[in-house]
């Protein structure tokens, strides 16, 4: 029996898989956590790694392995493949006022600037991507980014590390994590060495300065020193995304730290608005995606106010009625990037001697997660993108309150794959396609799942969008 390994170097935690490269079966799995924080060193992650590998016993038996890992985050490397400094996450708000500027830079108004990157590089700029990061690094830390000759995303960099290299010309990536830096066009696969420049400041070219080389899907990126072979890997969505299966009116919903609404789609997709990104797969398709910096941190800061375990919480929401009485959460605990509200703050409404209970608490931070996903769907869906019912994964999803409400406040069926790791399942597909030498995902039997039906949760979702509409409108006019 082949056995292939599957990582998740996702924000909060590091998760191996190993599993039958033919049936799929799991057979061991492990994880390790990652330092709190929005500005992480990267040998934190190979730490994570490497004890997640040693909890899976090590991979001796393993034939080929993938790394699925957060996007955008950016890593500086110099010449000889040092780190520079810690790496900025995607969930990094710094370079807010860098996503502005560049995209004045590209256009006369805001709109036009975005367009123009919409253009350029399937997505319009928020602080999550690299190229504001590495605009910020340049801005703030200019001796820093002089030093820069290479820049890696979270699982370009672990890849290559597996692979036992430390020679920059040898970093790899994939087409989904490329289409997250904002200087790769997913149309035409080409990077935007223009558009790298103008962020640096600085004349960058494929003769001085490296970027990884972007695989097609399930080409190999090399060998570990023990021989097993490296996939490409991907952005965790993506990873997602392939592990699921996902196809046409289907709609990935994932609970992490972020919350992501993803489809695939056969053609490229732009949204003039900013959004919906317009990333590519890991299959050689598309992603359109809308993703939020809170998700399941949502439910983590009630839990911590109510003082109570994730079980009890659940209990508590599904005791209050639609509506929590009243109040309303809009959850920007981390600033926000869906809305673009980087510096907004969170806010409950209508608190009364009636409405504050511990239940309508904890309903209302449930509904605000549900609610600030389905208008990631709506906005989905503006593009013409069918979405027809929808997969519940990541972390939040294993709330019994959310998993219970998820099809109400989505206002469709949702399907909740029994609890896993879908990050890295996606990864171990990609190894065994990759094994196996095929161009096509191998397919495993799918998982035991619930279903979420039922009617759509029409005036709670009626007030949470009048009172997060009035905050948008409050935080831009701060601006
Ligand atoms: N039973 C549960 N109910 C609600 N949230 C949960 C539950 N179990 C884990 N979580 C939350 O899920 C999050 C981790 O999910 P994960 O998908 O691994 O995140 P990430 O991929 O961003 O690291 C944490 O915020 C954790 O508190
Ligand atoms: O920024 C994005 C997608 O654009 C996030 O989805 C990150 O990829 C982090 O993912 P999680 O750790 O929340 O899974």
């Amino acid at each position: 029996m082949a056995l292939v390994a599957g990582v998740d170097s996702s924000t909060q935690s590091c998760k191996v898989v190993v599993r039958d490269a033919e049936t799929g079966a799991l057979v061991r799995q492990a994880s390790a956590p990652h330092p709190a924080g929005t500005e992480v060193h990267p040998d934190a992650w190979w730490q994570a790694l490497l004890t997640s590998i040693e909890g899976v016993g090590g991979l001796d038996d393993v034939e080929a392995i993938a790394v699925a890992g957060q996007q955008h985050g950016m890593v500086c490397l110099d010449e000889r493949g040092d780190v520079i400094r810690p790496a900025l996450l995607w969930n990094d708000v710094r370079s807010a006022g860098a996503a502005s500027d560049l995209t004045r830079e590209l256009g006369d108004t805001d709109e036009a600037g975005r367009a123009a990157w919409v253009d350029a590089t399937g997505s319009g700029l928020v602080a999550s991507f690299t190229i504001t990061k590495l605009r910020w690094l340049a801005d703030n830390e200019p001796e820093a980014a002089a030093r820069v000759a290479a820049v890696a995303l979270p699982h370009d960099w672990l890849t290559w590390k597996l692979r036992g290299s430390s020679d920059i010309r040898e970093l790899t990536t994939d087409r989904s994590d490329a289409s997250g830096t904002g200087y790769w066009d997913p149309s035409s696969g080409e990077y935007r060495w223009d558009l790298l420049s103008l962020a640096l400041w600085r004349e960058v070219s494929p003769d001085r300065f490296v970027l990884p080389t972007v695989l097609s899907p399930f080409a190999s990126a090399g060998r570990t020193p023990s021989g097993a072979v490296v996939a490409p890997g991907c952005g965790d969505n993506a990873g997602a995304a392939l592990g699921l299966g996902l196809g046409p009116g289907q709609a990935m919903v994932s609970l992490g730290t972020s919350g992501v609404v993803a489809a695939v789609a056969d053609a490229p997709v732009a949204d003039p608005t900013g959004i919906v990104a317009g990333f590519a797969d890991a299959t050689g398709r598309f992603l359109p995606l809308a993703c939020t910096l809170n998700a399941s941190r949502i439910l983590d800061a009630m839990r911590a106010v109510l003082g109570v375990d994730h079980q009890e919480l659940s209990r508590l929401a599904l005791a209050a009625d639609a509506g929590a009485g009243g109040l309303v959460h809009i959850p920007y605990l981390e600033g926000e990037r869906t809305p673009d509200l980087p510096a907004a703050t969170g806010s409950l409404f209508g608190m009364t001697l009636a409405s504050m209970t511990r239940e309508n608490l904890a309903r209302a931070a449930v509904e605000g997660l549900l609610c600030h996903m389905a208008g990631c769907v709506s906005a989905v869906r503006s593009l013409g993108i069918p979405v027809e019912e929808a997969f519940l994964v990541g972390g939040g999803a294993r709330s019994t309150a959310v998993a219970a409400l998820a099809g109400s406040y989505l206002g469709m069926p949702v399907t909740i794959p029994s609890p896993g790791e879908y990050v890295a399942n996606g990864a171990a597909v990609q190894a065994a396609t990759v094994l196996q030498g095929a161009d096509r995902p191998v397919v495993w039997p799918p998982t035991v799942e619930v279903r979420s039906e039922g009617s759509t949760a029409t005036e709670a979702l009626s007030a949470y969008d009048r009172h997060a509409d009035q905050e948008r409108r409050r935080h831009l006019s701060d601006r």
